[in-house]
């Protein structure tokens, strides 16, 4: 039976080596080693998170103690090194001895003597070595180097951030994205009142907090439990979904009745919330290239008694208004580089390439002024991504009303009221006619969404 730390090496390792999300790894491990108590589970996930969150620092010391060049050190030693690295300077309750020697013993199991005595060496010293014998970036010379090292990110993206924000500010982005978010809900107050579903999960030695921009919002710390398997999961009270993403399914505000169509709609999450607010009334067509999916949608549907979904898989640039017809409102959640969401996806720090934001944006165009042939005369189009960055944000947003000269709507044009189920402090993060949301500002996830309003009796 392969111990929490070897579990958390693998998985690792395969994020290492394989572009693969590390939740749906975890999860996938999780479920297949049923015997792991809730305490292992959370060290699992501890060990997995933090280790990635941390890895831009962690390589930084090994690169201090190795006299192999960092370039050379295999993929399994580096991942070794990290998790036992992550275990002295960030596991307070783990034991320097026991850091070190646990990581030492799954080179053994996994690698040639040469390698242990590597891993060991190099162990060892970080233990030893106490907090002033480390030479960090000079913040003078290389400020730049200095907060991507002592913040583990990575240096494009500080350099980025140079150019829009002053230097503190570019520090509390950082800080922000290694911060570990709460979990948030969404919850159906028809189904479950806020005072049930708070005291269900205090119960449970979980801190709770309402939301800060929703009524319908709960953000829960502490939870060791499956949430999957869980009464309110399971009674379909609660969708995991955080604030910034809610916000987006008020950007669209469907009425009850109406046609809608969900573009890259995923797993449903903003699907299932847009049919809430349709009060089950009307119908969508939620689309994605991605089949899996959207079962997984058709199960989530199931889940919470929503009926009113019509699941398609297709490219979205490759349907025809001939075949679904036009739509009161349509969403474009589209594919982005998930940079607002590095507090609960560490990995996408290493895994995006500096292009990628510019890249990415093309296709953002394509898949928008395709989504445009869906509207309505006097329906509205909303364009969503869980990205910071302006060119896969306002640039393409400005772009558009260049090219379709539609104009802009908040709370989906509905003579725009706050929605009722929005608290006022909601207020502060509505500019200039759309939203934007920063983990540092607003503690919820980088959200961009704007809606506009296609005239009446003009494409
Ligand atoms: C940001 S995620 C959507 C999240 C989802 N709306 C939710 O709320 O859970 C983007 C989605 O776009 C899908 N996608 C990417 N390119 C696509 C394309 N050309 N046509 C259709 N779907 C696409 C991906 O499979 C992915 O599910």
């Amino acid at each position: 039976m392969m111990t929490p730390r070897a579990l958390a090496y693998h998985v690792l390792l395969h994020i290492e080596q394989k572009n693969v999300h590390p939740d749906k790894l975890l999860r996938a491990l999780l479920k297949n080693h049923p015997y792991l108590s809730p305490a292992d589970r959370a060290l699992i996930t501890e060990l997995v998170y933090g280790t990635l969150r941390w890895q831009g620092r962690l390589d930084w010391h090994v690169q201090k103690l190795s006299r192999v060049s960092f370039e050379k050190i295999k993929p399994e030693v580096r991942v070794l090194l990290r998790l036992g690295l992550y275990q002295l300077f960030f596991l307070n309750r783990i034991p320097d001895h026991a850091a070190v020697n646990e990581t030492v013993r799954i080179a053994r199991a996994t690698q040639p003597r040469y390698i242990v005595s590597f891993v060991n060496g190099i162990l060892r010293e970080a233990a030893r070595r106490g907090p002033d014998e480390w030479e960090w970036p000079d913040p003078e010379r290389e400020p730049g180097k200095f907060i991507a090292v002592t913040t583990s990110h990575p240096l494009w993206f500080v350099e980025k951030l140079a150019k829009k924000f002053p230097y503190d500010e570019i520090v509390e982005i950082c800080e922000a994205n290694n911060r570990v978010a709460p979990l948030v809900f969404r919850f159906h107050p028809e189904k479950v009142s806020l005072e049930t579903l708070s005291d269900w999960f205090r119960e449970r030695s979980c801190s709770v907090e309402e939301g800060r921009y929703l009524r319908n919002a709960l953000r829960v710390k502490g939870l060791r439990e499956d949430l999957s398997q869980m009464e309110p999961f399971v009674k379909g009270w609660i969708q995991v979904q955080d604030e910034a993403s809610q916000l987006v399914g008020y950007m669209v505000y469907p009425l009850a009745g109406e046609r809608v169509l969900d573009l890259c709609c995923g797993h449903g999450v903003k699907t299932t919330q847009l049919a809430f607010l349709m009060e089950g009334k009307g119908e969508i067509v939620a689309v994605d290239s991605a089949a899996w999916k959207l079962e997984s949608l058709e199960e989530n549907a199931r889940r919470l008694g929503v009926s009113i979904i019509t699941p398609l898989v297709s490219d979205v640039r490759s349907l025809s208004a001939d075949e679904i017809g036009l739509f009161d409102r349509v969403l474009l959640d589209a594919p982005c580089t998930g940079w607002g969401t590095v507090r609960r996806n560490p990995d996408i720090k290493w895994k995006t390439h500096p292009r990628d934001p510019w890249r990415i944006s093309r296709l953002q165009w394509d898949l928008l002024s395709h989504a445009s042939l869906f509207v309505q005369p006097g329906g509205t189009l909303t364009y969503a991504t869980c990205s910071i960055f302006d060119e896969e944000n306002l640039e393409v947003a400005v772009k558009f009303e260049k090219s379709f000269g539609w104009s802009r709507k908040i709370w989906g044009g509905n003579k725009g009221i706050r929605p009722g189920d929005l608290l006022p402090e909601v207020d502060e993060i509505v500019r200039d006619g759309y939203i934007q949301t920063f983990p540092h500002r607003h503690d919820v996830d980088g959200f961009f969404v704007i809606t506009w309003e296609r005239p009446k009796g003009k494409r």
